[in-house]
C-alpha cells in the first residue's frame, strides 16, 4: 500500500476542492495518478477518496488526507479500523490464537493431544506417561516425557472444521500448550502476551487450585479472554458445578456452564448443550465422531433447564442487551445467547464453562467449537504499539496483510538447525527473503526461512499473514524485541519477567567439559529470561539463578542430557538484595602519588534511597568541568559495578541512587580507572553509613487444602512469620493467601504434605522485596564476613 503517494500539496489542494476553490481541477488531475488512494472530485466540488474499494465523503476524506500528510501509518490504522476490508475481515474471522493454561496436571497436554487428533494434525493419540512410552506430541523434550510434566510451552497449529446449521466453516487455530508449574511461569507469561484468547482447564474434582489462581492473574495481566474447560469428568467425585461456583467465587470471574454432563464418573457418556438443548455424544474410536441428538436423556432435562436459566441470569448481569431481555422477560434465541456470551467473554466480563474428559475422549470437539464461537479473532483484540516518532504515543495495530509489518519476537529456542525465533505478526505480512528491522537497535535482518511449528516439527512456508504466529531461522535478537518494516518506528511493550529468587553455584565435574558448559549456559540464558548466570568475581564460582528449585534442577539435568556435562551444584540460596535507607553525603579522594604514574580522583556527592526497588539510578550534576565527561562515564561504571555486588552480603544492590555533583581532576594522574575506583570506594563508605538493609524476596503464597487441616496449616505459617492476607472457606476446601519470605519456605512442600495427609497443595510467586528481620540480617552478614575472611586468608 503506497499511501505516501498523497503529498501535502495534494492534501491542501483537496481541502480547497471541498471548499469549492479554483484549485479543484488541477488537484483532480494530479490525484488521479495515485493508484491506491484515489481522491475523486464530484461535479458539485465535494471530495471523495476511493481506497480499498470504498469511497470516503468530503469531510471524512479531507480529514483522512490531512492525516496522511503527517503520518501515512496513522491514516492506514484509523481508516482500517473504521472500514474493515471484507476480504481481510473474512480471513481474520477464521483465525484463533489461543493458549491452554492451568494448574499442574489438569490435563492440558492430554487435551491438546485430542485437539491435534480431531483436527487431523496427528494420526494417533499418545498419552502423557502412557504405556506405549511415546508420550504426548506437545511434550517433545525427553525430560518432559519422562517426568510427565510440561517444561517448555510448545506451539502448534491446526484447522478445525466447525459445522453450524449444516454449514462447514474452517478455522485456523494457532495453539500454545503451556507448563503448569510455577517455576516455568515465564512460558505462560510470554504465551499469554501474544495470544488473543485462552482455554483455562480445571480438574472436575479439584476445581480451582492454587496454580489456577496464578494463571487467572496472568490472564488478567494481559487482558486475555478465556473459556473454561472442566476436564477429568470421568473421575470419581467429579463435580463440575462446584468448579463453576469456585470460578465465580475464588477467581471472582462471572462464569456459567454451557453444558451439563450425561452420566457421571466412569459412566460419563457425553454432554447436553444447554443453549441449543441438544445431547452430544462422541462415538467411534477415540470419540472421533460427534453425534448430536435432539433427545435429551430424561435424567438430564431438569438440570439442563435449571442451568440454562442460570446461564441467562449470569449473562444478564454482565451484558446490557441480555439484561434488557431478562427484565422484559423475553426468552432469548440461541443466536442471542451465543452473541451475548461472545460479547461478554471478549469484554473480559465472563467465562463460559464447558466440560468433558480428555482422557476418556469426551466432549473435546464442542470445546473447539466454543474456541471459535467465543474467543476473539485477531481483529477483535486491541493490540497497541508505541510510536517512537510521536513521543511513544500508543497506536492501534491492525491485523491486515496490506499494512506495514509489525511483529514481536516472544520466544527464542535453540534447534538443530540454529536459533529459532517465534514471532507473532501483529500487522502486515512476513515473506521469506524480506528485510525486517529490529526496533531496539534498527538492525536490518533478512528472513531466510519461515516455518510453522508443530511441537518439535516444522513446516516451511513462504509467507505468514497478519495475526498469525510462526517461527523464523537466522534472526539474531532478544526475547521481546519488536520488528517492523523499517518505515514505522513502532515498538511493543514486552512481557513481564519476574525476578529470579533462588540461586546456586554450579561447575562441571570434569574441567574438560567447560566448553560445552558455557555453550549450554549461553543457550539457556538466551532462551529463558528468568534464568540468569553470572560469575562471582571473588570466588570465581558460576552462579545460576531462577524461579525455584525445580527450575534450576531441570537446567542441571538438561545440561547432563543435552550437553553431556555432569555438574556439581552448591546448596540453593535465596537471592537477597541490599539497599540503603538514609541520605549520605560523600567527599572521597583517591590519591596515590608516590613515584611514577599516580592515581588521582576526587568525587563529591551523595547516596540515597530511590524509594523504588525497581532500579538503581546514577546522576551527574557536575558543573564547571571539574570532572570531564569521560571520567564521569567512568564514575557511572564504578557505580554500576558496585551495585552488582553489595557490601553487606555480596548480593545485588537495589533502590539506591548516586549523585555526583563535584570533584577534582589532576592534570596527569587522573584516569578513567582512578575515577571508577574512587566511585567504588566512595560507594562502599557511604553505603555503610546509610543504615544498609538486607532485602529478602517475599512470595505471594496460595495454599488450598480440605477444611479439616486449616488449623495445621495456620500453625505451619505462623512458625514461618507469614502474613495471612485472606482465607476463603468453601464447603470442603479452604484457600489461604499469605505473604511468606522465601527463606522460610524451604522444605515447605514436605511439611505441607505431612500436615494434610498429602491433600494440601501450594504455589508461590515472587511478590516483592521486603526488609529482612534484623536477626536474619545479622546472621547473614556474619556468615558473609566469615566467608570473606576465610577467602582473604587463602
Ligand atoms: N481421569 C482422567 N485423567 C486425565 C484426564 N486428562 C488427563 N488426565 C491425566 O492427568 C495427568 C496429567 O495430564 P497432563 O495432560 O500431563 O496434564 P498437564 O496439565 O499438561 O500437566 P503439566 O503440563 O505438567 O502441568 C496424566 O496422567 C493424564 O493421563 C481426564 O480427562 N481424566
Amino acid at each position: 500500500m503506497r499511501l505516501h503517494a498523497v503529498t501535502r500539496a495534494q492534501a491542501t489542494a483537496l481541502r480547497s476542492v471541498r471548499n469549492g476553490s479554483s484549485l479543484a481541477r488541477s488537484c483532480q488531475l494530479r490525484c488521479l495518478s495515485t493508484s491506491v488512494l484515489r481522491p475523486i472530485c464530484s461535479p458539485k466540488g465535494t471530495v471523495q477518496v476511493q481506497w480499498q474499494g470504498r469511497r470516503w465523503q468530503s469531510g471524512a476524506a479531507a480529514a483522512v488526507l490531512e492525516k496522511a500528510t503527517e503520518d501515512p501509518s496513522t491514516l492506514a490504522q484509523e481508516t482500517i479500523i473504521e472500514n474493515l476490508d471484507p476480504k481481510e475481515a473474512a480471513r481474520l474471522s477464521r483465525v484463533r490464537n489461543i493458549g491452554i493454561a492451568a494448574h499442574i496436571d489438569s490435563g492440558k497436554t492430554t487435551a491438546t493431544e485430542r485437539v491435534l487428533f480431531y483436527t487431523g494434525r496427528i494420526n494417533s493419540i499418545h498419552e502423557v506417561r502412557g504405556r506405549d512410552a511415546v508420550g504426548a506430541k506437545m511434550d517433545s523434550m525427553e525430560l518432559e516425557r519422562e517426568k510427565g510434566i510440561t517444561i517448555q510451552s510448545a506451539a502448534t497449529y491446526c484447522d478445525w472444521k466447525k459445522v453450524e446449521n449444516g454449514v462447514e466453516e474452517t478455522y485456523s487455530i494457532n495453539l500454545i500448550d503451556t507448563p503448569g508449574h510455577i517455576d516455568f511461569t515465564i512460558e505462560v507469561e510470554r504465551a499469554l502476551r501474544v495470544l488473543d484468547g485462552a482455554v483455562m482447564i480445571l480438574c472436575a474434582v479439584s476445581g480451582v487450585q492454587s496454580q489456577t489462581i496464578t494463571v487467572d492473574r496472568q490472564m488478567r495481566r494481559y487482558n486475555v479472554p478465556r473459556i473454561s474447560f472442566i476436564n477429568k469428568m470421568d473421575r470419581m467425585g467429579a463435580n463440575p458445578f462446584k468448579a463453576v461456583d469456585q470460578i465465580n467465587q475464588k477467581l471472582r470471574m462471572p462464569a456459567a456452564a454451557l453444558q451439563v454432563p450425561i452420566g457421571s464418573e466412569d459412566q460419563l457418556k457425553g454432554v447436553v448443550d444447554i443453549i441449543r438443548m441438544k445431547a452430544i455424544y462422541c462415538e467411534g474410536p477415540k470419540g472421533i465422531t460427534v453425534v448430536e441428538k435432539d433427545e435429551i436423556p430424561e435424567e438430564c432435562v431438569a438440570i439442563a433447564k435449571e442451568r440454562r436459566a442460570k446461564l441467562i441470569e449470569t449473562l444478564a448481569d454482565v451484558d446490557d442487551e441480555m439484561a434488557e431481555m431478562f427484565l422484559d422477560e423475553v426468552e432469548p434465541s440461541v443466536e442471542q445467547i451465543k452473541a451475548a456470551i461472545r460479547r461478554a467473554t471478549i469484554a473480559l466480563k465472563f467465562t463460559p464453562v464447558l466440560m468433558g474428559s480428555a482422557l476418556a475422549d469426551t466432549a473435546i470437539q464442542p470445546m473447539l467449537d466454543a474456541v471459535c464461537d467465543y474467543l476473539p479473532n485477531p481483529a477483535e483484540v486491541e493490540n497497541l504499539a508505541l510510536d517512537r516518532r510521536r513521543k511513544e504515543a500508543p497506536v492501534k495495530l491492525v491485523s491486515y496483510n496490506s499494512l506495514p509489518f509489525v511483529g514481536l519476537a516472544f520466544k527464542l529456542e535453540e534447534s538443530n538447525f540454529g536459533q529459532l525465533t517465534y514471532i507473532r505478526v501483529y500487522q502486515g505480512s512476513m515473506k521469506k527473503g524480506m528485510n525486517i528491522f529490529n526496533a531496539r537497535n534498527d538492525k536490518k535482518i533478512r528472513i531466510p526461512r519461515i516455518v510453522r511449528m508443530h511441537s518439535n516439527e516444522m513446516e516451511e512456508v513462504p509467507e505468514i499473514g497478519a495475526g498469525e504466529i510462526c517461527a523464523v531461522f537466522g534472526v539474531d535478537c532478544a526475547s521481546g524485541d519488536t520488528f517492523t518494516d523499517g518505515q514505522l518506528q513502532y515498538s511493543m511493550t514486552s512481557m513481564f519477567v519476574p525476578e529470579p529468587v533462588i540461586s546456586l553455584s554450579i561447575k562441571p565435574k570434569n574441567s574438560k567439559e567447560s566448553n560445552n558448559f558455557s555453550k549450554a549456559m549461553n543457550r539457556f540464558q538466551r532462551e529463558d529470561p528468568t534464568f540468569r548466570v553470572h560469575v562471582d568475581a571473588e570466588s570465581q564460582e558460576t552462579i545460576i539463578s531462577g524461579m525455584g528449585e525445580l527450575h534450576l534442577d531441570i537446567y542441571v539435568e538438561r545440561m547432563r542430557r543435552e550437553y553431556k556435562v555432569d555438574c556439581e551444584t552448591g546448596q540453593p540460596q535465596v537471592a537477597y538484595r541490599e539497599t540503603i535507607t538514609q541520605h549520605v553525603p560523600f567527599d572521597h579522594l583517591l590519591k596515590k602519588q608516590t613515584g611514577g604514574a599516580g592515581d588521582y580522583a576526587r568525587v563529591v556527592g551523595w547516596l540515597e534511597p530511590t524509594g523504588d526497588m525497581g532500579k538503581n539510578v546514577y546522576e551527574s550534576q557536575v558543573t564547571g568541568g571539574h570532572i570531564s565527561e569521560k571520567f564521569l562515564f567512568a564514575c557511572e561504571k564504578g557505580f554500576m559495578a558496585s551495585c552488582e555486588k553489595g557490601p553487606l552480603l555480596g548480593h545485588r544492590v537495589l533502590g539506591t541512587a548516586m549523585v555526583i555533583n563535584d570533584g577534582a581532576t589532576h592534570m596527569t594522574d587522573s584516569s578513567e580507572q582512578a575515577f571508577k575506583t574512587a566511585t567504588q570506594q566512595a560507594f562502599r563508605k557511604a553505603f555503610a553509613a546509610g543504615s544498609p538493609q538486607v532485602l529478602e524476596p517475599l512470595m505471594k503464597t496460595t495454599i488450598t487444602a480440605p477444611n479439616e487441616f486449616q488449623g495445621n496449616i495456620v500453625g505451619l505459617l505462623n512458625k514461618r512469620n507469614a502474613v495471612i492476607n485472606e482465607t476463603e472457606i468453601g464447603p470442603e476446601d479452604f484457600t489461604l493467601y499469605a505473604d511468606c519470605s522465601l527463606n522460610s519456605m524451604f522444605g515447605f512442600s514436605s511439611l505441607l504434605r505431612a500436615a494434610t495427609q498429602g491433600k494440601g497443595e501450594f504455589s508461590m510467586e515472587f511478590s516483592h522485596y521486603n526488609p529482612a528481620p534484623p536477626q536474619l540480617q545479622k546472621e547473614l552478614e556474619a556468615k558473609y564476613a566469615k566467608q570473606q575472611a576465610a577467602r582473604n586468608k587463602k
